[in-house]
């Protein structure tokens, strides 16, 4: 049985469809991200599979169980971990979870059997009668990890998981994830609006864009796809005709505009790089830098939706940061 199957999903608002028509599966055990910018529709679907938002349209299970008439049922199977904070940072490791348990109407026995338990997974066992007011962001992380594990789900969901936390926490904050997920078998289902983190993380990922799913393939499998590398250019001053003539070569499979140049798609970029200059002095046009990469995630993205993840964020209209607040309300309504 699939961990999550997911048929024809579609979540309409008054005048936005936040979830168009999704149809997928997640496997048992697999950690698998919905990557996408702000308000590609990550929430809106995850809110739908833990039973916080009705579907306008189409049905979906988590772990066999349906979610719009089984909502009980789905509800004990699966573990949520939101962005915002939801441990009392006055109360121990042990009290926070035990806080945790008591919601989840775990009697006194199986907490004190299961608390050392998931502060043993969590790697916060040493830790676990100090405040957490003195643990670094990290820990606090992982606490609230934990607290989303106290009921046994079989299915971990984790919304941005290291939104916040600096470069080496986050790393740090990535692994812990993986070696949890190899030895509990939980499967795990992470959003994210960061590339490293999906690729690094994920062993499949779901591009989400505008409220719709539009690859979903193992990062390697996503970036093979683009078939080739890129070659990012400065351009200082009009390069119009540089630009048409790329066209030309038959070598170029892509051409994206960026705001300080252009981002070729290519076979073998570095023996082209001498090709670009040569065009470019042919053409009057002045390369400013070049950077060869392999392709990223970033790349696909551009490749599919025709921008950056970044120029998508900064396109979202402010009706985010409300729609953020009623899922967190709905999100505290449901603790
Ligand atoms: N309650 C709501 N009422 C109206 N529109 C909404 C509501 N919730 C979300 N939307 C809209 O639906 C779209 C998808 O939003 P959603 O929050 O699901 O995106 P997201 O990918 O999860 O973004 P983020 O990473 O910021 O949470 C956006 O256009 C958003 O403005």
């Amino acid at each position: 049985m699939d961990a999550i199957q997911v048929d024809g999903l579609t979540k309409e608002f008054d005048t936005v469809t936040a979830v168009d028509d999704l149809s997928f599966t997640v496997e048992q055990g697999e950690i698998f991200g919905l990557l996408g910018p702000n308000g590609a529709g990550k929430s809106t679907l995850i809110n739908m599979l833990v039973t916080l938002l009705g579907p306008s349209e189409g049905a979906a299970r988590v772990n066999g169980h349906d979610i719009t008439k089984e909502r009980g049922d789905v509800r004990d199977s699966l573990g949520i971990v939101f962005q915002e904070p939801a441990i009392d940072e006055e109360l121990t490791g042990t009290e926070n979870l035990a806080f945790h348990g008591r919601m989840y109407g775990k009697r006194t026995a199986e907490r004190e059997e299961r608390i050392p338990e998931v502060l043993e997974l969590v790697d916060l066992a040493d830790v676990a009668d100090n405040k957490v007011a003195s643990y670094s962001g990290g820990m606090q992380r992982r606490l609230e990890i934990g607290r989303g594990l106290m009921h046994e789900p079989e299915v971990l969901f984790l919304d941005e998981p290291t939104t916040g936390l600096d470069a080496r926490t986050r790393r740090d904050t990535w692994e812990y994830i993986q070696r949890l997920n190899e030895e509990s078998g939980v499967t795990i289902i992470i959003t994210t609006h960061y590339m490293d983190e999906a690729d690094f993380l994920c062993e499949r990922v779901a591009i989400m864009d505008q409220g719709d799913i539009v690859a979903i393939d193992s990062p390697e499998g996503l970036k093979d796809s683009l078939g080739g590398d890129v070659v990012t250019l400065g351009l200082n001053g009009p390069a119009n005709e540089f630009v048409d003539r790329l066209g030309d070569r038959p070598w170029v499979r892509e051409r994206d505009r960026t705001d300080e140049g252009i981002a070729i798609t290519l076979e073998h970029g570095t023996t082209r790089i001498v090709d670009l200059v040569r065009l470019a002095d042919e053409t009057e046009a002045t390369i400013s830098s070049v950077d060869l990469e392999k392709p990223s995630l970033e790349n696909v993205f551009l490749a599919l939706t025709g921008s950056t993840l970044t120029e998508r964020e900064a396109d979202e209209p402010s009706t985010e940061s409300e729609s953020r607040e009623e899922s967190s309300q709905a999100a505290r309504a449901s603790r």
